[in-house]
């Protein structure tokens, strides 16, 4: 990791994704057009989760959101969303999603991006679910990996390179120790290398989340977003990024885009909440409602006559 010290991230702002537009959603487009995001996870022990990562999907711009979750907990999920279609998967004794090939293919082909992971077991079927997943993914595709889709990834390393999509992987340090199998401490000690050396060794975009969230890319770029609110270090707060980065690229991001894009929206939403509620206390579920508004706002300000029009107002 040592070679990445040096590095100076790049700040994750309005005037960075000023030069990063999102592919535009067009007035006319029907919800199969506007981004399909699949959402795989949950489990006995966190059946709510993924419900969060829906919501979040679909309230930053996704048409259409299908959530494949443990059988006895699809149909509450699916009332928490009435928004989202689910799919009851298999469990396993551990209460773990043990799907099929055959359901796993119905639910990736549908999609134009997955999100693994969030509020799933970290035992052996979850590897599972995120290797074949992984294999599943075409080069229109996205995938974010997260939370125990994480926790296996020196195993999917060759199912990675091979995976012609975009993939952005979404670890806290604790994940990040997990994926690099090393301390946590290690990670703490020097982020930007730790983010960097995963990007290269996994071959994604990687975004290791904290007070301050570091982006990098296989090739060595490297961002950073410290804007937030401590109040996201909450249960569920994850979840909701995944969830936002699921969206973005569904609608046609790069995987670089939508970890920039989905980092600074859920950094804000985060400071709105802490200026609504309080510094701390604020829900996960609280930050969903300001993504729409965000996303619109920081469009329509880095519109390219938009940016033209208030420079000529400020002169
Ligand atoms: N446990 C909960 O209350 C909730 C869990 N949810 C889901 O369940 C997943 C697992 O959450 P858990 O709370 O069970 O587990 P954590 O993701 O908090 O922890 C997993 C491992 O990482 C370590 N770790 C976490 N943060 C660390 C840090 N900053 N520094 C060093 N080590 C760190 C922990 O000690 C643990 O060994 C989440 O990613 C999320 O998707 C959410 O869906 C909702 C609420
Ligand atoms: N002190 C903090 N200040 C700002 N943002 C934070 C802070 N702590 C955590 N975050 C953000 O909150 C989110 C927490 O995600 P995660 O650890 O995966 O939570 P969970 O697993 O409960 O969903 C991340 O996006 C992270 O960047």
């Amino acid at each position: 990791m040592a070679d990445a010290r040096d590095a100076t991230p790049q700040r994750i702002d309005l005037d960075l994704l000023a030069q990063r537009p999102l592919p535009e959603i067009a007035q006319a487009a029907d919800k199969n057009s506007r981004g399909r995001v699949c959402v795989l996870g949950g489990s006995a022990q966190v059946p709510g989760g993924v419900a969060l990562t829906a919501e979040a999907a679909l309230r930053a711009g996704a048409g259409k959101v299908r959530i494949g979750t443990i059988a006895p907990a699809a149909v509450t999920v699916g009332c928490l969303v009435p928004e989202a279609a689910v799919l009851a998967l298999p469990i396993s004794p551990a209460g773990e999603i043990a799907t099929t090939v055959a359901l796993l293919e119905e639910a990736v082909r549908a999609a134009d991006a997955v999100v693994v992971g969030p509020a799933m077991s970290c035992g052996e079927h979850g590897a599972i679910l995120a290797r074949q997943t992984l294999a599943l993914v075409t080069a229109l595709q996205g995938i974010v990996l997260d939370a125990a889709a994480l926790l296996c990834l020196e195993c999917h390393r060759e199912h990675l390179a091979a995976t012609p999509g975009h993939v952005v992987l979404t670890p806290h340090i604790g994940e990040m120790a997990a994926m690099l199998a090393c301390k946590a401490s290690v990670i703490e000690a020097d982020r930007p290398g730790a983010v960097r050396h995963a990007a290269k060794r996994f071959n994604a975009v990687a975004v290791l989340k904290g007070p301050t969230t570091f982006i990098a890319t296989p090739k060595g770029h490297l961002f950073a977003y410290n804007g937030g609110s401590a109040g996201l270090a909450t249960g569920g707060s994850g979840d909701v990024l995944a969830g936002i980065i699921g969206a973005l690229l569904a609608r046609g991001a790069t995987g670089l885009d939508a970890a920039l894009w989905g980092a600074w929206v859920h950094g804000e939403a985060g400071r709105r909440c802490s200026a609504a509620v309080g510094p701390i206390g604020y829900l996960a579920r609280e930050l969903l409602g300001f993504i729409p508004r965000l996303l619109h706002s920081a469009q329509q300000l880095l519109a390219p006559d938009r940016r033209e029009a208030s420079r000529s107002h400020t002169r």
